[in-house]
């Protein structure tokens, strides 16, 4: 079993790059589907989730090379080959296979995703969707069947301003007959980014980014070189880390705009946050203050960062307290930092942490992906040694996180433990 160990107290001290957005990769990778020559993509995090993506890909007859960086992926040659089982059940964001296969080839067969367990994760927004485009949709045996004689724009009203079905329906849309209107968009700079390539390969979009986006069908999409969004979340999880043990850190490759509400929040806290056009300072700090923090859809507080700055919460001075409105069961990690002296506990959809404490090292679970970087943060605090299990969670979502920490002075390393625990 491969584990990190992290001996902490060590401080941060340098630069550190920002990867490209995981959550736009797991989008623009299904949106080259679409097209009928082939789609570069540049900035692609080297993550596991980009991986099963090309694996998954592949499997439809896609021709893919994915090399420092670069995803390319040749669609012409793919089928609307049935995904019932296998790399689908690895990640969330599989999902976005159903919009694009639904679009290309008017049928798909999806298993239900994986991806981190924080709660129920329901779909019922994306089938909404593609109902209203026309297509049929039924779940048998744990798989999404989706089919569709044609495809015809239509006026859908999102009951949540969901990311996933908001990206979905523009995915199976961009080759309807006529116009698709999706009202309550979700607003995230991911839709944007998406849109973004999507209109680059001949896609007609107007209003990514705002609450309505207006889709007018085209007959055929052709291939297009992108270059992906930095991660505004994995920008977070260094600015929350800095502002926790830094000694002077640059946070390289970010729209600043992006983390605007993460900014304001950290600097309630006390933390002092300088900006610059691509790039976040963030020098040694004082002492810090408790706060309270509800996540809300963006422009809000992003639920994908609770989990870090509760860590960081923990060595404010006071009670502070988070509200996860998107996933109210976000909360695993909690007990995990219990074992490591955090004093915190969960009422319903809200954590309350008091500080300052001082964490002690212990083997714990990573038990989602920000989770797992809540635990990094934790270890590199923390008096002595930690052992974070379950990392697989971690690698799904941060591209070479041992080697950028390292580089900033953490002792933290990648290790092979024998185990005798048959389950894992
Ligand atoms: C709004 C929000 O913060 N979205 C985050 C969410 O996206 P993700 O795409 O997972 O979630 P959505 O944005 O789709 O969902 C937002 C909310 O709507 C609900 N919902 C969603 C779809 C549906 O068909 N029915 C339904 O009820 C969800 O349960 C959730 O409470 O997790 C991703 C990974 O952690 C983040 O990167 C996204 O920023
Ligand atoms: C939970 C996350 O990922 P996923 O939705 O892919 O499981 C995340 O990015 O924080």
């Amino acid at each position: 079993m491969d584990v990190y160990k992290i001996n902490g107290g060590h401080r941060l001290q340098g630069t550190i790059k920002v990867s490209g957005a995981k959550n736009s990769a797991v989008a623009l990778i299904p949106a080259s589907i679409l097209a009928n020559s082939p789609v570069t993509i540049g900035g692609i995090p080297g993550i596991s989730d980009a991986w099963t993506l090309k694996a998954l890909l592949e499997e439809l007859g896609g021709e893919v090379s994915f090399e420092n960086g670069t995803m390319t992926i040749d669609p012409s040659n793919m089928i609307a080959m049935p995904l019932p089982n296998g790399n689908v059940k690895k990640l969330r964001a599989s999902y976005y296979l159903m919009g694009a296969m639904l679009g290309r080839f008017k049928k798909a067969v999806i298993g239900l995703p994986g991806g981190c367990f924080l709660g129920p994760r329901p779909i019922d927004q994306h089938i909404k969707g593609f109902e209203a485009l026309g297509a049929k949709v039924t779940n048998e045996h744990g798989a999404i069947y989706l089919r569709a004689d044609e495809l015809r724009g239509a006026k859908i009203y999102l009951d949540v301003a969901s990311v996933g079905a908001t990206i979905n329906i523009m995915l199976a849309a961009v080759l309807a007959k006529g116009r698709t209107i999706i009202e309550n968009a979700a607003k995230e700079p991911e839709i944007i980014d998406v849109a973004t390539l999507l209109s680059n390969m001949g896609a007609k979009i107007k209003g990514a980014g705002t609450s309505v986006i207006r889709i007018d069908g085209v007959e055929e999409l052709h291939g297009t070189k992108h270059t992906i969004i930095p991660d505004r979340i994995e920008a977070a999880t260094f600015m929350i880390m800095a502002a926790a043990i830094g000694d002077g850190v640059t946070i390289d490759n970010v729209i600043p705009l992006h983390l605007d509400s993460v900014t304001a929040k950290l600097r309630e806290m006390g933390v002092v946050v300088e900006e610059d056009e691509e790039s976040i300072f963030i020098p040694k700090q004082g002492t810090l203050h408790a706060v309270d923090v509800k996540t809300l859809v963006y422009p809000g507080f992003p639920t994908d960062v609770q989990q870090p700055l509760s860590v960081l919460m923990s060595q404010a001075v006071g009670a502070s307290k988070v509200t996860d409105t998107i996933y109210s069961a976000r909360f695993k990690h909690i007990d995990e930092l219990r074992r490591m002296n955090a004093k915190a506990r969960v009422e319903g959809n809200t954590a309350i942490i008091e500080g300052p404490a001082q964490l002690e090292g212990s083997v714990v679970t990573a038990t989602d992906l920000r989770a797992g970087a809540a635990l990094v943060l934790a270890g590199i605090l923390a008096k002595g040694e930690t052992e974070i299990h379950d990392i697989y969670h971690i690698e799904r979502g941060y591209s070479s996180l041992i080697e950028k920490l390292c580089a900033l002075g953490a002792d933290i390393r990648r290790e092979t433990i024998l185990t005798t625990d048959k389950t894992v």
